[in-house]
């Protein structure tokens, strides 16, 4: 091959890529949504019987029942027929038109939703697919009519002051031999099979040739014919040798801004027929076209099975026409199959074999998506708007020849070079999804507040940077402002917790925080804490610090109490003395002993009658020399001083904690 050839190679295998690239980038935006379902469709078509293929006095084996079933008779068993349905079945008199409009027509416009589809002829050899697919100049078939319906919906849709501009290009490829050739450039050789990071199929270096009408098409469509292989074998004069793949892609860009960009690809197929070749008597090189045709046609078959049965592989790339298919088949086209049959009896297993495959097909789902992005020339500033602020050399690079191509739209519906020019496959790969959404929403912003100027995506270069730099700032801002109200936040949280602290150490009854509240807390008072004495007298002279006195349970409740029975029993003797001197030094500061009646009334626990009963035991015994004396008052039992104990003692200990008030 030599270096322009390689170059010209080079530079299709880049467009390819690029423009698999933006879809990429899609995908990104667009993560989470999942398609819906929509099954491949699958009609049948019966083929009249034909001269030099019917045999003498042959009659019908298949028979419609309607527009969407037939029968045909049981080998096993000729008193009884098999029934199949479809979603539609054209008998031996139906046209090219009931075909074309029945099934292909409404699936041609997905294509303009940005959808890809795809129309598929199976069947035996000598059944009919060429003859559907392609047709005659009399009786033109699927191609052409789609071609004719597409050109002109593209046409209209993309006239002058509509919103999109649409282009059409085509490719054109037979697979022989596992070999996938370009019939639009023969001279290329074996081409590779691709998938990009979407699942789509690309093929790099496949011609593409724009079409603007069916001229055009005509004009690469019909030399490109003669170069498919075709061969006479015994069933048919002649016989496709190969799969033949008729690639339509319908590329649309927005005029205005957000300037999205979709793509939809219409793959329609002649599938080369499976062969017996104990009936097609071939031999050499037929034999061995044959060997690959009904290979390829095989894994087709399993495929479809995989499908069905949901299986976690699905061997796709066990040849070439299923990698090509993968679109088709599971993938992200709106598929029709159109089985061929003949009515010959000759062709009676061929035709059982088509139909089994035809009725396995129709449970194979596709999820077709639109493939839509954003231009490449709205895509490259973003890029660039994301870099530090550009040198005055980048700047002038970066204006350049772009506003030009900014300010006439209709030019960006360019040929390949131009994408790979605007748009290296490095700097979309690089682009924020989020960045893309914010403009995109900005832009609609501006739109619908009815700003003055024009609207973002489509300013001047070195404004919409402007712009983008002021957005980024705002977002700066908005950064630095939330980590300033974060701090704000833990400060005011900080403040409040030692507020709480600090009311809680003043005042025991206080409730505690929210967070210690929702425990349960009335139990730690009956679960106490033991703490040796030391720690209690540190406590008690410590305001930050609380005193729990444990409750003796069970039988030593009901024995006479002393202060002791409220002390832990692992309190040594010692430890108690001190904590009885503590409460003596502050009886001295609150002289129960001097009181009259009426102040001992002030206290928790001792109504009046308790007030005279200790009074009245006060004049006869003296004062009291401990708490324990309280004991010894006749007409206060021990659970009622066990109560004036804890209800005072307790109060006293915290009036210690917290000093004089
Ligand atoms: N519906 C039809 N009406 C009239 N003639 C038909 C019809 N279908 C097929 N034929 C004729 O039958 C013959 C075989 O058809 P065709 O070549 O399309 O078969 P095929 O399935 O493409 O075979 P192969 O797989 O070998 O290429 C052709 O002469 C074709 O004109």
């Amino acid at each position: 091959m030599d270096a322009g050839l390689r170059a010209q190679r080079r530079r299709r295998e880049m467009a390819a890529a690029t423009s698999g690239a933006s879809r990429c980038l899609l995908s990104k935006v667009r993560a989470g949504r999942r398609p819906p379902p929509a099954r491949v469709r699958v009609a049948v078509r019966l083929r009249p019987f034909v001269d030099g293929i019917a045999g003498a006095n042959d009659t019908p084996c298949v028979r419609g029942l309607d527009s969407c079933s037939l029968e045909i008779s049981n080998w096993r068993n000729h008193q009884e027929t098999l029934k199949y349905q479809f979603d539609a079945f054209y008998g031996e008199r139906s046209s090219q038109q009931d075909i074309y409009a029945g099934s292909v027509q409404p699936i041609l416009r997905h294509l303009l939703e940005g959808q890809n589809a795809s129309v598929l002829a199976y069947g035996p050899t000598g059944a009919g697919k060429t003859h559907t697919m392609l047709g005659s100049p009399e009786q033109p078939g699927v191609i052409p009519r789609a071609l004719m319906d597409l050109l002109q919906l593209t046409r209209e849709e993309g006239a002058e002051g509509r919103p999109w501009a649409l282009s059409v290009t085509m490719s054109y490829l037979e697979i022989y031999q596992e070999k996938v050739l370009d019939l639009l450039d023969p001279a290329s050789g074996d081409l590779v099979i691709r998938e990009d990071c979407r699942g789509n199929i690309l093929i790099p270096g496949l011609t593409q040739k724009p079409i603007t009408g069916f001229a055009d098409f005509e004009r690469h469509f019909l030399p490109a014919s003669r170069n498919r292989t075709v061969g006479a074998t015994r069933l048919n004069q002649r016989s496709s040798r190969s799969h033949a793949v008729l690639l339509v892609k319908v590329d649309q860009r927005e005029r205005l801004a957000p300037f999205r960009q979709r793509e939809g690809k219409l793959y329609l197929i002649d599938l080369a027929g499976s062969e017996d070749n104990r009936r097609t008597g071939n031999k050499g090189l037929r034999l061995k076209e044959s060997g690959a045709i009904n290979t390829s046609l095989f894994v087709l078959g399993k495929v479809v099975d995989a499908l069905n049965q949901g299986l976690p592989r699905v061997p796709y790339r066990d040849s070439k026409l299923t990698r090509l298919l993968q679109d088709s088949l599971g993938g992200s086209a709106h598929s029709i199959l159109i089985a061929n049959i003949a009515p010959e009896r000759r062709f009676y297993l061929d035709t059982v074999t088509a139909l089994n495959f035809a009725a396995r097909s129709k449970e194979v789902i596709n999820r077709p998506f639109t493939n839509e992005s954003l231009q490449p020339h709205v895509l490259a500033p973003v890029r660039l708007s994301q870099k530090e602020p550009l040198g005055p050399t980048e700047a002038k690079r970066a204006r350049g020849p772009e506003e030009e191509e900014i300010g006439s739209p209709e030019s960006l519906a360019a040929s390949a070079s131009d994408t790979q020019k605007l748009s290296p496959l490095q700097k979309l790969s690089n682009i924020d999804p989020a960045m893309l959404e914010r403009l995109l929403s900005l832009d609609r912003l501006l739109g619908s507040q009815g700003s003055q100027g024009t609207p973002l995506l489509s300013t001047p270069r070195r404004e919409r940077m402007v712009l983008m730099k002021t957005v980024e700032e705002k977002d700066l801002e908005i950064e630095r402002l939330k980590v300033k109200q974060k701090e704000l936040e833990a400060k005011v949280l900080a403040q409040e917790a030692a507020d709480l602290k600090e009311k809680e150490n003043c005042s025991p009854t206080m409730l505690r925080p929210l967070a210690h509240r929702t425990a349960p807390v009335a139990k730690p008072l009956k679960k106490a804490v033991v703490m040796p004495l030391q720690l209690l007298q540190e406590q008690a002279a410590s305001p930050n610090t609380e005193i729990h006195i444990l409750k003796k349970k069970g039988r030593k409740r009901k024995k006479a109490l002393t202060l002791s029975s409220y002390l832990p029993s692992t309190m040594s003797r010692p430890h108690l003395y001190k904590l009885k001197s503590t409460l003596r030094e502050s009886r001295a500061k609150h002289p129960r002993n001097e009181t009259s009646a009426r102040d001992l009334r002030s206290l928790q626990r001792i109504g009046q009658k308790k007030a005279q009963l200790i009074v009245g035991w006060r004049e006869l015994h003296g004062p009291f020399s401990q708490v324990e004396d309280l004991e010894r008052v006749e007409g206060i039992s021990g659970k009622q001083m066990e109560s004036f104990l804890k209800a005072n003692i307790l109060g006293l200990a915290a009036g210690q904690r917290c000093g004089p008030s």
